[in-house]
């Protein structure tokens, strides 16, 4: 990978050099001032693609609320009604598909209205996936060749096919935007959709590498902890006969500052890989307080047991709150279109049923939702990635057997997860990365029974890509 190079920086905008790409810094908000927001509601700083706050179209982003969530302005009432009904039916859903995927996506809290620059707007309320990150580096991907759904005009299908051509054409996924807390600067870089658009066959490999921080070496432990993830949902889909998912994103995400503990501690240098909080601080150096601050970070930064924000990634109990109820009937979306191919890329894979996603379920009394069964993943995790891995181990090769290509990668590296998953200590249990399935404005139910190949194929072909990583260091 080349390194970073900034050519130019004015006020409003940060244009920068990446792996020969010129990019313009993303900001979820591109405006001079934010909008307007009632008490307790901000921008989330951290969204990394979609929709975000222009003055030119009154577009609007991703919002947090200060109880832990994050709130969607519903921008097209077509495509928001469908996302709408599609968590609720989610949630009630008891069927063992729905259950699973339950597990895969961010817990639906329901709708509200929020008053946004005078204007009232409909948002679905969900949990914030990033909330437990204190450094959280988190890259949005965009599964699926075809990216318009059924019911897309072909105005819509010909503007989707000309985007990202050739990520979508070579790998079946795109990036629209990433923000990583870069090791090697100590800097934290957001790069958007004008970026992800010139990615081809070549430089979407850099962009991986750069989201996992790997300039100088890939932390395998990251990557592992990513894959388990992955593998999961994979399995799911290949399954899964229910859902067709077009345009929907992975949102893959770790924690920075626990890469860097990760990396002392398995280096054991002395060399420390910067961190922001520390190069900010040595940036703005003057006010007492933050030279104070700096000092308490380095000490902690040079003890090798210390373990800076291990507080943080600890469980949180369950509080659900006040919810209203919603209709409980599930139904079928409609779909007028589009019969797909059958193939035969099933495996016969037998039900994993748990992870360890550790749900963070706030109180919140203006959401109108009812409460969802836990999904079975919840109910079972013992909130260690440890039991992961071993799942993964255990029924990965299992899962794959038709996939030759893939195998022979596994096996490769299959001792090196014996390995982490031997090496763990209890206090390493945390997980400290994982992936969530986001955005299903353009979720359909399946009308022909079959497999949801263009999904698929884009699943495969990520893993795929991150797996030859393994080779590449
Ligand atoms: N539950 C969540 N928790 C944390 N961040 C989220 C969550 N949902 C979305 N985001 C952030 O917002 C971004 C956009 O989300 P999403 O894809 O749902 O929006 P969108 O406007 O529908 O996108 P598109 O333009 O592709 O239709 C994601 O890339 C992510 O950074
Ligand atoms: O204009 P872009 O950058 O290609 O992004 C589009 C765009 O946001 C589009 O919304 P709209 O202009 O149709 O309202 C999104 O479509 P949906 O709202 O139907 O999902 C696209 O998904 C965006 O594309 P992408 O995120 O892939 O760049």
């Amino acid at each position: 990978m080349s390194a970073t190079v900034f050519v130019r920086k004015k006020d409003s905008e940060n244009v920068l050099k990446m792996n020969g790409i010129n990019a313009k810094l993303y900001r979820p908000c591109d405006c001079s001032e934010g909008p307007l927001l009632p008490p307790g509601i901000t921008v989330l700083d951290n969204q990394v693609a979609g929709h975000s706050f222009t003055k030119a179209d009154s577009s609007l982003g991703i919002l947090k609320h200060t109880d832990g969530s994050v709130l969607k302005p519903i921008l097209k009432p077509g495509p928001g009604a469908r996302e709408i009904q599609f968590y609720k039916n989610l949630q009630q859903a008891t069927d063992p598909v729905s259950v699973e995927l339950r597990g895969f996506v961010p817990e639906f809290r329901g709708t509200t209205t929020v008053t946004v620059n005078g204007r009232d707007v409909e948002c679905i309320v969900l949990e914030n996936v990033t909330n437990e990150f204190v450094e959280p580096c988190i890259m949005d991907i965009k599964i699926g060749r075809q990216t318009w759904d059924p019911e897309a005009s072909s105005d819509k299908i010909e503007t989707e096919k000309a985007k990202y051509a050739d990520s979508r054409k070579e790998y079946g996924f795109c990036i629209p935007g990433f923000q990583v807390y870069r090791m090697s600067t100590g800097k934290v870089i957001r790069l958007g959709k004008d970026y992800g658009k010139k990615l081809n066959k070549e430089t979407i490999k850099d962009a991986l590498k750069l989201f996992l921080n790997a300039d100088s070496g890939l932390n395998r432990h990251l990557l592992l902890q990513l894959l388990s993830k992955l593998w999961r949902i994979l399995r799911w889909c290949r399954r899964q006969r229910r859902y067709r998912i077009y345009a929907s994103s992975l949102l893959l995400m770790y924690d920075a500052r626990r890469l860097r503990q990760n990396l002392r501690k398995t280096t054991g240098t002395t060399e420390r890989p910067m961190s922001p909080v520390l190069s900010r601080a040595h940036s703005f150096a003057a006010p007492v307080l933050c030279r104070a601050q700096s000092l308490k970070l380095n000490l902690a930064l040079r003890s090798n047991s210390a373990l800076i924000d291990e507080g943080s990634f600890t469980g949180r109990t369950t509080n659900r709150g006040s919810y209203r109820s919603v209709p409980t009937t599930p139904t079928r979306i409609s779909s007028p279109g589009i019969p797909e191919k059958s193939r035969s890329l099933v495996g016969a894979a037998n039900g994993i049923g748990r992870s360890l996603s550790q749900t963070i379920s706030r109180s919140l009394s203006f959401v109108s939702a009812s409460p969802a069964p836990p999904p079975l993943e919840r109910q079972s995790s013992n909130g260690s990635w440890h039991f992961d891995f071993k799942e993964a181990c255990r029924t990965h090769s299992l899962v794959n057997n038709y996939e030759k290509d893939l195998q022979s990668m596994k096996d490769n590296y299959k001792s090196e997860l014996d390995d982490l998953v031997s090496e763990e200590k209890p206090g390493d249990r945390e997980l400290w990365a994982k992936v969530k399935m986001i955005d299903f404005a353009h979720t359909f139910s399946s009308v022909d029974d079959e497999v949801d190949t263009n999904y698929l194929e884009g699943l495969e072909s990520l893993i795929k890509l991150l797996e030859s990583l393994f080779q590449d260091f």
